[in-house]
């Protein structure tokens, strides 16, 4: 049976569950349980701290899991980064007391740097020729500088306001740019039906989240603009309307463009322009 790792709680684990219930699996916890096979697929799910799945799916323990991009790293575990999942963005950043004006080139062998990544934070100062200190703190690393531990601070911000809240402001760019990853033991994807499966099925939802459908009535006459403004994968499908002079098109667009879309295809003189979500799609 496929095991794939669930991050068991934290700012992942929503977004994981919530996938893979998109995709069609049975993987919803009605408590604590530890694992939730879902036998029609031939699939367990396991629950593990977010921290721990790359470890596991290195040494072949889980064939897949999903975790984010900054503790892979902080892992240093070996595996196959499948595909971004698109959620649990976050950048990792060094932040530092807001009165201080200086970067990270400005650190020096006399800085604290409290985190709760010290391998990534230990590697980037090594990338910078840097000897500074980590300290290594679990979590709430923000209060690290007010309490005297540390002089900065290297931690996943999101919206930014635990950092602001705490006095503190981002210096230089993030160390990481971090998403939710899917990963896998190197070569398990090729080799298992059902790994190809759950990754093409997650694929599917994740396309789907990115584009939209349009739908619009057009004078035959603006169909070349029409086909400028949504293009579809291969083509639009262009319909007879039973009034003359009019055609009825569809096409799949970028869920990011739909407001240009709708604004572009009004000018051309579209009627009864409906767009609607996609639950799932392969291109
Ligand atoms: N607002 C956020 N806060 C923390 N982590 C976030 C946030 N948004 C996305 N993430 C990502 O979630 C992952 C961290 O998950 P999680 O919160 O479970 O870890 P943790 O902080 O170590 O655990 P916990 O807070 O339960 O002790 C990282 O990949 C991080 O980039
Ligand atoms: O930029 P923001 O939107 O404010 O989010 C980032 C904060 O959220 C997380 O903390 P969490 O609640 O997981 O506590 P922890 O530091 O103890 O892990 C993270 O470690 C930052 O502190
Ligand atoms: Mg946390």
């Amino acid at each position: 049976m496929l095991q794939i790792a669930l991050p068991n709680k934290g700012a992942l684990s929503e977004g994981a569950a919530t996938l893979a219930s998109e995709a069609g699996y049975h993987c919803s916890r009605r408590g604590r349980e530890l694992s939730v096979r879902d036998t029609d697929h031939g699939v367990e799910f396991v629950f593990l701290r977010p921290r721990d799945i790359a470890t596991y799916v290195s040494k072949g323990i889980i064939d897949l899991g999903v975790t984010g991009l900054d503790l892979l790293h902080d892992s240093g575990a070996d595996v196959t980064q499948v595909m971004p999942l698109e959620f649990g963005k976050a950048r990792f950043c060094y932040a530092v007391p807001k009165e201080q004006d200086i970067t990270p080139d400005d650190f020096t062998a006399d800085t604290r740097i409290a985190t709760s990544y010290v391998n990534v934070v230990q590697r980037d100062l090594e990338q910078r020729g840097i000897d500074a200190t980590v300290v290594p703190l679990d979590g709430a690393v923000e209060i690290s500088i007010q309490l005297g531990v540390a002089d900065a601070i290297a931690d996943v911000v999101q919206t930014g306001r635990t950092i602001d809240e705490a006095g503190l402001k981002v210096i230089g760019d993030p160390i990481i740019a971090s998403q939710a990853m899917l990963v896998a033991q190197n070569g398990t994807v090729a080799d298992h039906e059902a790994a190809r499966h759950f990754q093409e099925r997650i694929k599917g939802i994740l396309m789907a989240r990115s584009y939209i459908m349009v739908e619009y009535d057009l004078p035959t006459s603006k169909l070349d603009a029409a086909h400028t403004i949504t293009p579809g994968i291969e083509s639009p499908t262009v319909s007879p309307l039973s009034k003359d002079g009019w055609v009825a098109v569809k096409a799949m667009a970028k869920q990011s463009r739909v407001n240009e879309i709708m604004d572009d295809l009004t000018d051309i003189g579209a009627k009864g322009i409906i767009i609607t979500d996609i639950r799932t799609c392969r291109i």
